[in-house]
């Protein structure tokens, strides 16, 4: 048990130490693109299945709430916590159903859905890319294994190559949490951060 415990660990360094040397540039040009979104006005849409529920939770807390600095409140709606919604789509719609409506409900040309899948092949998250990009979403997967059918359909998706559901839930929420933080510099920091664009004042 003591050697699971300090792989587990090891697997999880690893695994996203892995991930950011193979995506790093392509994490600055996506992170760079919902970053200009949000300045311009257009919202965060989040949705995932179990952990990755969670996981859009946390990070639309973030958002609406603050990750790192004082700053005026970000708009980011986790589409996995309204009980009521939920059940009465799954109910009476179909548990596949229950992203997708509320992108629809909620979706504007522009904004940024943002689809958490492990596998990549969760019915109810591809539903919700295929609304969003039917209204012209910026749709950003975060996914695993091989991608699934998420790496087929997202405009972008970031694939953690692992079979460990928890391992790359552990990358995932680590990309979101950047992301955030990201975000943050972008629209509030001084163009230290970001040299090359000296579009970060303060807002
Ligand atoms: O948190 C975990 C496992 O770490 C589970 O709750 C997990 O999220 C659930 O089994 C999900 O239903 C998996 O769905 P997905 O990631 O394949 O879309
Ligand atoms: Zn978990």
């Amino acid at each position: 048990m003591k050697e699971l415990i300090y792989y587990s660990f090891v697997e999880s360094a690893d695994l996203k130490r892995a991930f950011v040397e193979e995506n790093r540039e392509k994490i600055y040009t996506v992170f760079l693109e919902i970053a200009k979104r949000v300045k311009e006005g257009r919202k965060i849409l989040l949705c995932g299945n179990g952990g990755s529920a969670a996981d859009c939770q946390h990070i639309a807390a973030e958002l609406v709430g603050r990750f790192g600095m004082e700053r005026r409140p970000l708009p980011a709606v986790a589409l996995t916590t309204d009980t009521s919604i939920l059940t009465a789509v799954g109910n009476d719609y179909s548990f596949d159903r229950i992203f997708e409506r509320q992108v629809g409900a909620l979706g504007e040309e522009g904004d940024v859905l943002i689809a958490i899948s492990t596998s990549g092949n969760s019915k109810n998250v591809i539903n919700a890319v295929l609304k969003a990009k039917e209204k012209k979403l910026l749709t950003v997967g975060f996914s695993g294994r091989d991608g699934g059918e998420l790496a087929k359909v997202a405009d972008h998706c970031f694939v953690v190559k692992s079979f460990s559901t928890p391992r790359i839930q552990e990358v995932h929420i680590t990309l979101g949490h950047v992301l955030c933080d990201f975000i943050e510099k972008y629209l509030f920091s001084y163009d230290s951060y970001f040299p090359p664009f000296g579009e970060g004042s303060q807002q």
